[in-house]
């Protein structure tokens, strides 16, 4: 073990999701991170693989279990812990950073957790269902092993707050939007991560009006005006909006009340329909998975890939609508980072917009991917939730500290 006065001071971040734990440890640079290593533990209860890399690229661990091996996120918890706490011990750690997808209408930015803190967050997890759980399992854990770390949450909902009131509200009696029911969106950390890079990269670009479509498994897009978030295709849960992997997106009210009453479904299998068997699972019979998706023949699979593609851009008109123009269209996370032809199929359908793709760019994921004549730039930004909560967490310890 390293002499804790002259080790380097470090943080971790921790993004844990319903069937996957993502972590990385950064080293601290003064004001800013710098990447010491990533990993994650995905396909819990399906097929478990633990994956750890160092910043060059270089595989530290790689191993596959049997599903039932790995069949909770608890024990993904400990197996994860068990790898990385014996080597945060050659580091001066200042604290961990956590990924909580809801913060409910009290957060509107990053918070040092507490006794008081996490039950408030308990509070919000049948608000998302899918991930607050997962989120505060990992807090719990760390509180108990690393007492001694100060652990901070980080809120997808916290850069969505000071929406517009047209974009908050429900068509509802006023009594509720005061009550908390009101739309909060998601993925607000990936959005506020590519709006800082869009700033560094695209200065001109970012000073405008730009939609940014976060598509991977849980999807939305989100209209950024000067870099700040004006409106989100979410809600007051992450099931509204886009269709996504298992879950159904925008759906009218009226199916919900027909699956009650007339099919007699209980409110956990109405959940369990809308968050776990829906989206393009639900409309393919196939797979979640758009990689999947995209290179079967079912015309069952082309259909889920058409209907996704066909909302997205919908949801990207309706968000320049919103904005009174679009000055850039950007794509993000797993699917509009890496799946070419479904960049295409949305862009076509947007060229009524001026959006024009250039093929050869788009093929190579390309950061610039429209022709010279296009009206409105597209690009691909890949986002980075795990860097933006690490930003805030420092900023939040050094503020504390000092
Ligand atoms: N090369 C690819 N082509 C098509 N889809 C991809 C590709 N790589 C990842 N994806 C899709 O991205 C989605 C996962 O996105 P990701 O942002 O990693 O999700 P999350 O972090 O929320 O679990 C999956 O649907 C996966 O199929
Ligand atoms: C909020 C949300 O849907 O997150 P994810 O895409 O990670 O499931
Ligand atoms: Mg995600």
């Amino acid at each position: 073990m390293t002499d804790p006065a002259a080790a380097v001071p470090a943080l971790l971040v921790i993004n844990a999701g319903s069937s996957s734990i993502k972590f990385k440890l950064y080293r601290v640079e003064g004001e800013d991170i710098a990447l010491v290593l990533g990993g994650a533990l995905d396909g819990i209860g399906r097929r478990p693989r633990f994956k750890v890399k160092d910043a060059a690229g270089e595989t530290l661990a790689d191993q596959s279990f049997a599903a039932e091996q790995v069949a909770t996120t608890t024990v993904a918890q400990h197996l994860i812990g068990d790898w990385l706490l014996p080597r945060l011990q050659d580091y001066r750690m200042i604290g961990v950073g956590h990924r909580v997808v809801h913060g409910g209408p009290v957060y509107a930015g990053p918070v040092l957790i507490d006794d008081t803190v996490l039950q408030t967050l308990t509070g919000f997890i049948p608000l998302a269902p899918l991930h607050q759980l997962s989120n505060l399992d990992p807090i719990r854990v760390l509180r108990e092993r690393r007492p001694d770390l100060p652990q901070v949450a980080c809120f997808d909902t916290a850069f969505h707050r000071g929406h517009p009131e047209l974009s908050e509200r429900f068509a509802l009696p006023r009594h509720f939007h005061d009550e908390g029911v009101r739309r909060y969106g998601f993925h607000g950390l990936s959005y506020e991560y590519v709006a800082s890079a869009l700033r560094h990269a695209e200065p001109r670009i970012a000073r405008g009006r730009v939609v940014v479509a976060h598509l991977g498994s849980g999807a939305s897009a989100c209209a950024l005006d000067d870099g700040r978030s004006i409106e989100s295709t979410m809600g007051f849960t992450a099931l509204d909006g886009l269709p996504m992997g298992t879950r159904s997106g925008a759906l009218d009210p009226g199916v919900v009340l027909h699956l009650i009453e007339q099919k007699g479904l209980s409110a956990a299998e109405v959940g369990r329909l809308l968050y776990n068997e829906s989206g393009l699972l639900g409309l393919s019979g196939l797979s979640n998975d758009m990689r999947e998706l995209l290179a079967s023949p079912l015309p069952e699979a082309g259909m889920a890939v058409d209907f996704f593609c066909l909302k997205v851009a919908q949801a990207i008109a309706a968000l320049a609508t919103t904005l009174g123009g679009i000055d850039g269209l950007v794509f993000t996370a797993g699917i509009g980072e890496h799946a070419p032809p479904v960049r295409a199929r949305i862009v076509d359908r947007l060229a009524w917009l001026g959006m024009h793709l250039d093929a050869a760019a788009n093929a190579a994921d390309a950061a610039h991917i429209e022709v010279p004549g296009s009206a409105v730039p597209l690009l691909v930004v890949p986002t980075d939730e795990e860097r933006m909560i690490g930003r805030h967490t420092l900023r939040l310890l050094s503020a504390a500290s000092r």
